[in-house]
């Protein structure tokens, strides 16, 4: 396969993903990302959707407070520490990385949409992997309301993926049922989106802010535009490999 045929994948990592639930960002995480998207660079194409910068900045350095500016800060004290591990990580394996710095209101200008657009596309076509967060010092959606499910399914949406890939801690969406009985079973392909909003049992883990919920809403975006949401354990090793080939239980939100 050439270059130009390659998929597209938007991957969304959160910071339960990132600190594999513990109070630190997990390099053996980011490596593993790294090893994966090295073997699949023939195929597909990544652009990165990573939370962890709140939990990067932990690691050093403790605030008082629990105020969204002081989150803020946290975001902006960690988002450097967070893109030196990625740099460090996928540098070994010859991975070239880049930071964009998005808000939801970058994404109802046409000009800064155009401009975002561009952008990546120049990256992409020079080997380099764009790693997008949230700009948390301008904006605050997130860090109230969501993980990172909305802006990554409206760049998956902008910059025309193939796939939203949204890596969490469950192995995708299980039924509600399932869940109350404690013997999860997931929802593995799905069309009707709509229906997915009644499964949603419990609210967020850990270190999450959205839950279920957000990454449904992103599923609808990404349908909307014709893409395909797959959600996926991101705990497991070899999680991208894994779903790509089938082989582990995830759940695909498909296009009709
Ligand atoms: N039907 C469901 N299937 C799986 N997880 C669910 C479901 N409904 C709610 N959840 C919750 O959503 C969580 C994942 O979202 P979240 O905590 O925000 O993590 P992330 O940081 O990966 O975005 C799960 O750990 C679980 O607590
Ligand atoms: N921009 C913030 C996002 C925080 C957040 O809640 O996102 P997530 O870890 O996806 O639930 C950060 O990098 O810490």
């Amino acid at each position: 396969m050439g270059k130009l045929d390659r998929k597209r994948i938007v991957l969304k990592i959160g910071s339960n993903v990132l600190t594999k639930g513990t109070d630190h960002i997990s390099r053996g995480k980011i490596e593993d990302i790294a090893r994966q998207i090295a073997a699949l660079n023939n195929t597909y194409e990544f652009i990165i959707v990573s939370s962890g910068a709140i939990a990067a900045a932990k690691q050093f350095v403790q605030l008082e407070g629990k105020e969204v500016t002081v989150k803020q800060a946290l975001a902006s004290i960690g988002q450097p520490h967070l893109m030196r591990i990625y740099q460090e990580n996928f540098r070994e394996l010859g991975l070239l990385t880049s930071q964009c710095l998005l808000s939801y209101s970058d994404f109802e200008k046409e000009q800064a949409k155009t401009n975002i657009v561009n952008t990546i596309n120049v990256l992409v076509e020079n080997n380099y992997i764009p790693i997008i967060n949230e700009n948390d010092t301008v904006a605050t959606d997130e860090i109230k309301f969501g993980d990172n499910d909305k802006l990554a399914a409206l760049t998956a949406e902008l910059v025309k993926a193939d796939i939203l890939l949204i890596a969490t801690n469950t192995d995708g969406i299980y039924t509600k049922a399932s869940i109350q009985n404690n013997e999860m079973e997931t929802i593995t392909s799905i069309t009707d989106v709509a229906q997915l909003g009644q499964e949603i049992f419990g609210s967020v883990s850990k270190h999450g802010t959205g839950g279920m919920a957000t990454k449904i809403e992103a599923a609808t975006i990404a349908q909307n535009a014709g893409i395909d949401t797959w959600i996926v354990n991101g705990m497991k090793d070899e999680f991208i490999k894994n779903s790509v080939n089938d082989d582990v239980n995830f759940t695909k939100i498909t296009t009709a």
